[in-house]
């Protein structure tokens, strides 16, 4: 993954997000080198999905309508090659969003997805504890990753305290990042519109995911030692994106 190439391509990744994040995703997706655009009018998704970049499709906040948007949109980028992130958020928490992934997964070719272990396990009905849109527990992630990505027959990403890069059959994982993370809201659905922005330059996906996960959790990394608390922690994430790591 060149990432100098990323900053100079600035991509533009194509959001049908939660309501909740859209202004921090922006700005951390800015702020790392992409370029965001937030649109969900079912009469201009296909128009936009189909010379972006990548398209994120994160259910935070779905109403029944925005299925249809979020297959029309996952539909005209597949026609494009324009990769696909799909963030699951709360698929654990209720059978209304379960079944709105499940159809989406069913009617669009997703490059990947991506979203903690509660909800990869409730994608792989996999007993787990869940409240709201966060994990409880952590559960066996490569286990919970592999079985998801069989049934989904595409690329999980489960992120937690370790991030786990699975195709069904070999995975990866990765131990890096804070706590701190868990306590701002949007930083799984930030890491998915990073991980979106560098699926657009490298055609490897597990290879784009894999530097996504790193890069992120590293740069939360120096963050947490700038910061105070949650309040300092996300102003300072925001500097560390627009940095450079080996
Ligand atoms: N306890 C932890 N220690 C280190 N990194 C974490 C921890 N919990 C989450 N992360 C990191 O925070 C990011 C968001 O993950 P997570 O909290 O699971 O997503 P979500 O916000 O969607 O629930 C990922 O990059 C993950 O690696
Ligand atoms: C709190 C909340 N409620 C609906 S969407 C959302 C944001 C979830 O963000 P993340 O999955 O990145 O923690
Ligand atoms: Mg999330």
């Amino acid at each position: 993954m060149n990432l100098e190439e990323l900053r100079k391509k600035r991509p533009l990744v194509h959001h049908i997000t939660n309501e909740v994040v859209m202004n921090f995703s922006a700005n951390g997706l800015l702020a790392f080198g992409g370029s965001p655009v937030m649109a969900k009018e079912k009469e201009e998704v296909e128009e936009i999905a189909r010379v972006a970049g990548a398209l994120v499709l994160n259910i935070g906040t779905i109403r029944k309508e925005d299925i249809e948007t979020m297959i029309k949109a996952g539909q005209a980028a597949n026609k494009t090659g324009v990769p696909v992130l799909l963030d699951p958020v709360g698929a654990g928490a209720t059978t209304f969003r379960k079944q709105a992934v499940q159809r989406i997964v069913k009617e669009v070719d997703v490059s990947v997805v991506k979203g903690n272990a509660g909800e990869i396990a409730a994608l792989a009905d996999i007993p787990l504890k869940v409240k709201g849109v966060d994990a409880d527990e952590d559960g066996d992630a490569v286990e919970i990753a592999a079985e998801a990505a069989k049934r989904m027959q595409t690329m999980v990403v489960v992120t937690g305290k370790t991030d786990v890069v699975s195709d069904g059959e070999d995975f990866t994982t990765s131990s890096r990042g804070t706590p701190l993370l868990g306590s701002i809201t949007g930083a799984g659905c930030l890491l998915g519109s990073i991980m979106a922005a560098c699926m657009a330059i490298e055609k490897d996906k597990k290879g784009a995911a894999l530097f996504a996960l790193e890069f992120y959790n590293k740069a939360a990394e120096r963050a947490e030692t700038k910061a105070e608390g949650p309040g300092t922690f996300v102003p300072h994430l925001l500097d560390e994106l627009a940095k450079a790591y080996d």
